[in-house]
């Protein structure tokens, strides 16, 4: 059976309204070592085996800044402006697409993959990354804060007690 999102430690964190407090705020040892699954027991009894965390640093702030000095050093910003960012992100994306196409659905946590096809989405993934908070940089949007408001909007569209379980667009709702 799925998991409810309510029963996790990070549904718990994203009904905080003071967010700064939930990031990091979990007891040391309360998640999966970093970019490892955690199989333990969760404290309801249910197993969770998709439990996942990323490591708490680098921020993306620290690597808008560490972009930045890449590109410094190269003298490329001339070549970085919004649109051309956008045209590589959209081309990693495509990357990233590469790596699935014609495997038919895959599994959380990519069962059956080699270490090498991992690293290699690892590496795709990052681009991706880099290239959209470089996007975000030259747009001026503050990412991480912008982030924040977005999902604060998603909940407010996708209210849990009315859409749980249920896929469809907010304009399929009957209000
Ligand atoms: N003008 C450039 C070229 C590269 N990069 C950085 C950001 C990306 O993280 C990575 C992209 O490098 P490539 O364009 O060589 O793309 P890949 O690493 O995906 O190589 P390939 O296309 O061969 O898979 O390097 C950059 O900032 N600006």
């Amino acid at each position: 059976m799925a998991e409810r999102r309510e029963d996790t430690e990070e549904a718990a964190c994203s009904h905080a309204t003071d967010r700064s407090n939930c990031v990091n705020s979990a007891p040391k040892g309360a998640h999966a070592r970093h970019g490892e699954q955690d199989t333990r027991p969760l404290q309801n009894g249910l197993k969770s085996p998709q439990r996942f965390t990323f490591s708490a640093e680098p921020t993306m702030e620290d690597i808008r800044r560490l972009q930045a000095e890449f590109t410094d050093e190269r003298d490329w910003n001339q070549f970085h402006q919004p649109r051309n960012l956008l045209l590589a992100l959209v081309g990693e994306v495509g990357e990233v697409s590469e790596l699935f196409q014609w495997r038919g659905e895959v599994a959380e946590g990519l069962p059956g993959w080699t270490e090498a096809e991992r690293e290699q989405l690892s590496h795709e993934l990052s681009d991706v990354m880099i290239y959209l908070l470089e996007l975000a940089e030259k747009c001026r949007v503050d990412l991480p804060q912008a982030v924040l408001r977005k999902m604060a909007l998603n909940r407010l569209k996708y209210p849990a007690s009315k859409v749980h379980g249920s896929a469809k667009k907010y304009t399929e709702y009957q209000d």
